[in-house]
């Protein structure tokens, strides 16, 4: 593998003194996707969001690019180029979809400026027939283009995607992934949450398992194809 650009290593973390991570461990190289995968209630999004700053650590440790980020401000740790989707969208309701897009810009990484309004309703055009929309009349689908729009806005070297696809109808979900694959196809580092681990094992190249709040798997796409014992224990409904 490249040289890491996100590495995780023993991370621990939880809410108001309940821990919920104990032991988390991941690496993502440069231009590499890996997926999060683990039952309801096994620690994803609290290690996206510990990763992000939003929740503190509590004990670990978090480099992106060689530097230590556990423990610095939340847009500090988006500065230095984490580019966050995260559950649910959460765009800004009462703004239209070219002021969500440009909200974040002032949040922008220190590199390349790859991503514009013009690069970002090239890849959704979408978002470009409803730029005047407020992002409270958008769908569910147009939401979550908007949300991925607003992270690539900051040009990030890391897009980190929690529930990419979560209640969306199926076309608009072929659409996401579609898009994650062209985004990939361009070096784009991704770190990804999804239930729908056919479509994970698709567009992945390594994959990492949680269990309560623990890595308890981690290996490569053919890995986990060459291992159907992993998704049945840890991953079945
Ligand atoms: N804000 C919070 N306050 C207290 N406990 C929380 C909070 N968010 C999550 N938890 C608890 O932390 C544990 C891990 O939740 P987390 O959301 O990280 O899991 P997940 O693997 O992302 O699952 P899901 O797919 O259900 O989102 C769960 O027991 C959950 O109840």
């Amino acid at each position: 593998m490249s040289r890491p650009l996100l590495s995780v290593d023993h991370l621990q973390s939880g809410y108001d003194g309940t821990p919920v991570l104990f032991d988390v461990s991941l690496t993502i190289g440069e231009g590499e996707v890996v997926t999060l995968m683990g039952r309801n209630g096994m620690g994803k999004s609290t290690t996206i969001k510990t990763v992000m700053g939003l929740v503190p650590a509590t004990g670990g440790e978090v480099y992106f690019e060689g530097r230590r980020v556990d423990g610095a401000p939340a847009y500090d740790v988006a500065r230095q180029g984490l580019g966050l989707v995260p559950e649910g969208r959460q765009v800004f309701p009462t703004l239209n979809v070219e002021e969500n897009l440009v909200a974040t810009s002032a949040n922008r990484a220190g590199g390349a400026a790859r991503w514009s309004l013009k690069t970002v309703y090239a890849l959704f055009p979408r978002l470009a027939e409803r730029r005047a929309h407020f992002g409270s009349q958008l769908s569910g689908g147009e939401q979550q283009m908007l949300a991925i729009g607003r992270a690539l806005m900051t040009n990030p070297k890391l897009l980190i995607l929690d529930e990419a696809t979560e209640g969306l109808a199926p076309l608009i979900r072929k659409e996401i992934w579609q898009v994650l694959a062209d985004l990939k196809d361009t070096g784009l580092a991704i770190l990804v949450v999804d239930k729908s681990v056919a479509a994970l094992e698709r567009l992945a190249d390594r994959h990492v398992v949680l269990e309560k709040g623990r890595t308890v798997w981690t290996g490569s796409r053919q890995e986990l194809a060459a291992n159907p014992d992993v998704k049945d224990r840890y991953l079945g409904a």
